[in-house]
């Protein structure tokens, strides 16, 4: 422990460094109001930064999650910005965690860094974090808020129009962007379907995202930062991919359809899709999980979060609906027709997780371009809970032995619509979930779902 010429907030200290922890007693004989005792965890720190060399002195920034328990148990809990002012801390604590060369995502014109702010994801914190972590934490890493772009959702289509415009253009003539994305998943597939239009030439360059999870699932945050363990802080963890050098290629997939519209409004605006396309880089579903996402997006229902699927759960297993359709597989090069004529369940994912803890997907390693289908058939709401309650208990559904459950890779697969539209509730059995957007299919139509091959992705993702 060293005590000559050590302070903490300028109050005389002794130090120690051991365990991933900087630790400190206050000087004997030192009054103050203060703890007598205090520490710094090396997995909150965001960055050192030095204040003056002689002595030496040196600011460290920590993202600490507040920890009341009611916050801890989130699955995204929120997190503050702290600042601590150390004066002859030990330097084998300060080397490891000073900000050193510039990031290369943060060093970009202004006009090529946008940070995206989606209100209506999740509970609506995004913006709050904003203000009071992300803007001051960038400022720690050397963009003040001259060093990019802000832009507010002010409707479903503010995102869209974002990519399809400035991103997509300089894109296409090679130049650099990062978007920080403050969102669920909806943000990112509405990024992907702006840009994907875009010719991916040889002077394309992938914007790159850096993704804040602020929604409800957020199935592509957890899924992509679930290994080697998942982060116990996932914003702190956000904010830390900020400072890696590179980043990969997000695969993603085209579904078409015979004929199809975008429902939002809580279903009740209903857009014809253009090209009965839309792309997508997490799920495509049928049946009980697209029925829950679309009957538990509503204003009231969001103001659970993730509570919200479970509500809804209830009330459709206590009479399932069995969703009649056919299922055609194409795996390995060859179109195989699933012998069942009502199904519980089709999913098809590029991710391994749902929700933090839902794995649906247990095989799905991040970003491995394999696009793997959930399949089952049950008219018993006992036994579709027990699948969902094995898919949150790591992923077990997929190792049931009793044969209910069809789990494989595929290239592409193709559903074929055989339920009748609903009178005076058309479309209820009719709607699939892309991505967590709700599209309504029609009475005798199709879905097709390809994964796009390697090489046409059209954005990058930074982990
Ligand atoms: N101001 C706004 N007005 C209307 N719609 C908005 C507005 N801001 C965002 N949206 C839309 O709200 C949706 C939010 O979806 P998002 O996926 O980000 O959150 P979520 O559904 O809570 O999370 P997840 O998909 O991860 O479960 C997006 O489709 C987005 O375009």
């Amino acid at each position: 422990m060293s005590t000559s010429e050590a302070a903490v907030n300028g109050e005389p200290v002794g130090f120690s460094y051991e365990n991933n922890a900087l630790t400190w007693i206050k000087a004997p004989g030192t009054v103050s109001n203060g703890e007598d005792k205090g520490s710094i965890l090396e997995s909150d720190i965001l960055a050192i930064i030095p204040t003056s060399t002689t002595p030496p002195a040196h600011t460290v920034y920590t993202i600490p999650t507040v920890s009341t328990p009611e916050n801890t148990a989130l699955p995204v809990p929120d997190v503050q910005l702290h600042q601590t002012t150390l004066l002859g801390a030990p330097e084998a604590f300060i080397s490891k965690h000073l900000l050193s060369s510039p990031t290369p995502h943060l060093s970009l014109p202004a006009e090529d860094i946008h940070v995206v702010i989606s209100s209506k994801s999740g509970t609506g914190k995004a913006a709050a974090f904003f203000e009071s972590v992300l803007a001051p934490a960038l400022k720690v890493l050397g963009l003040g808020e001259d060093g990019y772009q802000v832009v507010h959702t002010t409707s479903s289509e503010t995102i869209t129009e974002l990519a399809g415009g400035t991103l997509r253009e300089k894109a296409g003539r090679g130049v650099r962007q990062t978007v920080i994305l403050l969102s669920g998943d909806g943000g990112v597939v509405e990024l992907l379907n702006g840009l994907v239009g875009a010719e991916v030439s040889s002077t394309y360059a992938r914007p790159s995202i850096a993704l804040f999870p602020f929604g409800t699932g957020n199935a592509l945050f957890h899924s992509t930062h679930r290994l080697p363990t998942p982060p116990s802080s996932p914003l702190y963890h956000a904010l830390t991919t900020l400072l890696l050098p590179s980043s990969r290629p997000l695969p993603h997939f085209r579904a078409t359809f015979s004929s199809a519209s975008l429902l939002t409004s809580e279903g009740r605006i209903a857009t014809p899709l253009p090209n009965n396309t839309l792309h997508g880089c997490i799920v495509a579903s049928y049946g009980f999980h697209s029925t829950l996402v679309a009957d538990s997006d509503t204003a009231e229902l969001r103001k659970h979060g993730d509570k919200r699927f479970g509500i809804v759960a209830q009330e459709l297993l206590g009479k399932p609906h069995r969703y009649k359709a056919g299922l055609t597989i194409t795996s390995g090069g060859k179109e195989r027709v699933v012998e069942r004529e009502t199904h519980a369940y089709i999913l098809c994912a590029l991710v391994s997780n749902l929700e933090k803890t839902f794995t649906i997907s247990p095989h799905t390693t991040p970003l491995d371009e394999v696009m793997r289908v959930v399949h089952f058939d049950s008219g018993s709401g006992d036994e579709i809970m027990s699948v969902m309650t094995d898919a949150y208990s790591g992923g077990k559904h997929v190792n049931r032995n009793d044969g209910l459950v069809g789990y494989e890779e595929v290239e592409a697969l193709k559903i074929d619509f055989k339920e009748a539209a609903v009178e005076g509730n058309e479309g209820k059995w009719l709607r699939v979930c892309v991505d967590g957007l709700i599209v309504r299919v029609e009475s005798g139509g199709w879905m097709r779902v390809e994964k796009v091959a390697n090489g046409g992705e059209v954005l990058d993702i930074i982990v």
